[in-house]
């Protein structure tokens, strides 16, 4: 007798795993995630109630709740307003993200019950406060109403589909081969992602041939007992959010990585809400278990507490015991992998034009747009037409992970592609078509399309106009990122900034990382229309750019109590807008001399920009601010300058600071005056 996993029943039946386990549960049958297993009996049962009752018209999740209600009358009368709520029939359709008030007006139930509601589940909840799934679900079987939650959020293969253009091309069941399974390895910070990312590229390399020489394309395949998987080479929330924001869904399985010196973390459970959502498979690697104050058993414990029973607990999820560092148990983790792909049948044709996922791309100044795809179904060649959203273009040249070029990629093959006319966006779904010319019109239909868009939709979030924008009513929270130098900061700003919400807006931290601003930051924000804030760090310049293309707003801070006053202020209008810092030049420290009475005078060159006398100056590391002061002296070899422009040398000193490196980067800006405009 078979099994199959509550997912793939759910992906079968058009429902929600989530709806799937309620009416498992109410069936009696043992089910705590989407990654549960359940008999072919069961099964065959369930798909029974619903072809009848989808035949009455109804889904099976209402009769289960219908039977609930008259249980619930059976057991007498409560005489409360509780069991007249149990009566309602009416069936919301809830999309989500929701806020109380929101669902408060959908159901027409008053907001400040709901938010009693709330409270008698534990959740301290404000008008805005935007509700989950889980909390949805508890809430509306408190509040005795029946809905239907329509996850936009959730991404099917369907979905993907629609976009597509070409022919549309049903596979046969017996076109469909095995494919190497896609993998996203996912975990909390300092977990072990990268090492393990490492760990199994290198075992790659050394069994490989060529030997040695990795190409970073964003993706790798590793031969595992004669078989492949596929590796997203990005650790972290990254590459899968960004994707995922963009409506594309990718990886098949997800290796979940927990430290058994630190446990189940919020990054570990917000990887295991993106699993659910996305209906992916996990995997856990329980990592560092060399250490000596490894819990592997603590982990099991707080990872059953969040619906993932392992397997030698009788639960359905596989835990490895590994160590990345001392490359412990990797292969046994592969082979687990292969495991998973071969029970969930990962197929695809490889005889039909490819369609894929574009994973990472750039402008590379020699070879024009370049885009690493994920071949999903289908085979690559040279020489086919492409069309990725409004991008179209013609495969020139394909290199795979090792840097050969090749003629063909099968399914799940990682492929740089040279041959866009423009660089596609990560996430973009990548269609081949018949024939070029259409591809060219369609991508140049999408392309007005989204102009006109953008013209109509210019009210991207910025802390100017917030409280105006909250007072129309269109902004409901604010959605941040944060990048800073050190973890602390982060926490600490994460922390204070959530504090902010109020009634009429919250503050959504979407996210956090060490190090400069980069153009995926700029990405992730302008797909959730955040802004992005920088604590001792600064954008790279491709990403001050990106951003001022995006119209994303940065703001940068070496002071965490004024990052936080500006934000209160833009919440409630009173953000003084005179002053904008303008970035006027970027200049690189080549050399530093020492000048008798002076101090240490560098010698820059100047690469972005002009340098005014009159600036103020800041001194980047690795794009990490170490000091803020006024320039004492510019000078051209002997002469005192009021200014130097772009591509020239210069003397400059900066006031009361004498530590300059050569390698140093220096920011020159100005204060402007901002008019505010009502
Ligand atoms: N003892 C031990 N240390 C490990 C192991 N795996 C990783 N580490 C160490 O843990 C630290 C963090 O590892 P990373 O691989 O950078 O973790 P990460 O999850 O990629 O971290 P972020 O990229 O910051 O999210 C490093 O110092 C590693 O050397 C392990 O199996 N055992």
């Amino acid at each position: 007798m078979g099994k199959i996993r509550v997912y793939k029943l759910a992906k079968e039946l058009a429902l929600s795993s989530k709806e799937l386990i309620e009416i498992l549960q109410d069936l009696d049958v043992d089910v705590s995630s989407h990654m549960s297993t359940i008999e072919d009996d069961t099964a065959k049962t369930v798909r029974d109630m619903f072809v009848e009752k989808e035949n009455g018209s109804e889904k099976k999740s209402e009769i289960v709740k219908e039977e609930k209600d008259t249980d619930n009358e059976k057991q007498g009368e409560t005489g409360n307003r509780d069991s007249q709520e149990k009566e309602t029939t009416e069936r919301h359709d809830i999309s989500l993200p929701i806020t109380v008030k929101e669902l408060a007006e959908s159901i027409d139930y008053p907001a400040n019950d709901m938010i009693k509601k709330l409270m008698g589940l534990g959740l301290m909840a404000n008008l805005n406060h935007p509700l989950d799934e889980d909390t949805l679900i508890m809430l509306a079987d408190e509040i005795g109403v029946r809905i239907n939650i329509k996850d936009t959020d959730h991404v099917s293969d369907e979905q993907e589909k629609e976009k597509r253009v070409g022919p549309k091309i049903v596979d046969k069941a017996a076109d469909l081969q095995l494919r190497p399974p896609i993998i996203t390895v996912m975990g909390h910070v300092d977990h072990g992602k990268t090492t393990l990312l490492d760990v199994i590229r290198q075992s790659r390399v050394a069994e490989s041939e060529a030997g040695g020489i990795t190409q970073h394309i964003g993706a790798y395949q590793v031969f595992i007992n004669g078989k492949k998987i596929t590796f997203i080479d990005t650790p972290g929330h990254e590459a899968f959010t960004a994707m995922r924001a963009r409506g594309a869904q990718v990886t098949d399985i997800t290796i979940l990585v927990v430290a058994a010196d630190d446990g189940v973390m919020p990054q570990t459970i917000e990887a295991i809400n993106h699993a659910k959502a996305a209906d992916i498979p996990i995997i856990i690697a329980i990592n560092k278990i060399d250490k000596p104050n490894a819990q592997p058993d603590r982990v099991k414990q707080e990872l059953t507490e969040h619906g993932l029973v392992p397997e030698d607990w009788g639960g359905d999820t596989i835990c490895v015991p590994i160590s990345a560092l001392k490359e412990e148990n990797i292969n046994e983790l592969l082979e687990m992998v292969l495991l998973v792909a071969e029970m969930e049948e990962i197929k695809a044709n490889p005889n039909r034009y490819a369609e894929g996922i574009v994973i990472e791309s750039e402008l590379d100044k020699g070879r024009g747009p370049v885009a690493t795809l994920l071949v999903k179904n289908g085979t690559m060649r040279i020489g086919d037409a492409l069309l990725a959203g409004p991008v179209s273009g013609r495969v020139r040249a394909m290199i795979d992970d090792k840097g050969e070029r090749i003629n063909e990629a099968p399914p799940a093959t990682p492929v740089e592609i040279l041959g866009f006319s423009d660089v596609p966006a990560a996430g973009e779904f990548v269609e081949v078509l018949p024939d070029e010319k259409e591809a060219r019109a369609v991508a140049e239909e999408r392309k007005q399309a989204l102009h006109q868009q953008d013209i109509q939709n210019e009210s991207r979030i910025s802390l100017e106009d917030l409280y105006e924008q909250i007072q129309q009513g269109k902004v409901k929270e604010l959605n941040v990122i944060i990048k800073a130098d050190v973890n602390g900061s982060i926490e600490a700003l994460k922390g204070s900034l959530t504090k902010l919400g109020t009634e009429e807006v919250t503050v959504n931290i979407i996210h956090t990382g060490v190090g400069a601003i980069n153009e995926t930051d700029v990405d992730l924000a302008s797909a959730s229309n955040a802004i992005i804030i920088g604590f001792n760090v600064r954008p790279n310049t491709n990403a001050r750019k990106y951003a001022e293309k995006e119209k994303v707003e940065l703001r940068l801070y070496r002071v965490i109590y004024k990052a936080i006053e500006e934000i209160k202020d833009a919440m409630a209008g009173l953000l003084d807008p005179e002053l904008k810092e303008e970035v006027t030049a970027r200049a690189e420290v080549r050399d530093t001399f020492k000048v008798p009475n002076v101090g240490i005078v560098a010698g820059l060159y100047v690469t972005d920009g002009v340098i005014n006398r009159n600036d103020k100056v800041r001194l980047l590391r690795d794009n990490v601010v170490v000091f803020e002061g006024e320039i004492a002296s510019l000078k051209r070899f002997e002469d005192d300058v009021r200014e130097v422009r772009e591509g020239y040398e210069c003397g400059l000193g900066i006031e009361g600071y004498n530590d300059l490196k050569p390698g140093d980067e220096l920011e020159i800006y100005t204060y402007r005056e901002i008019k505010r405009t009502l």
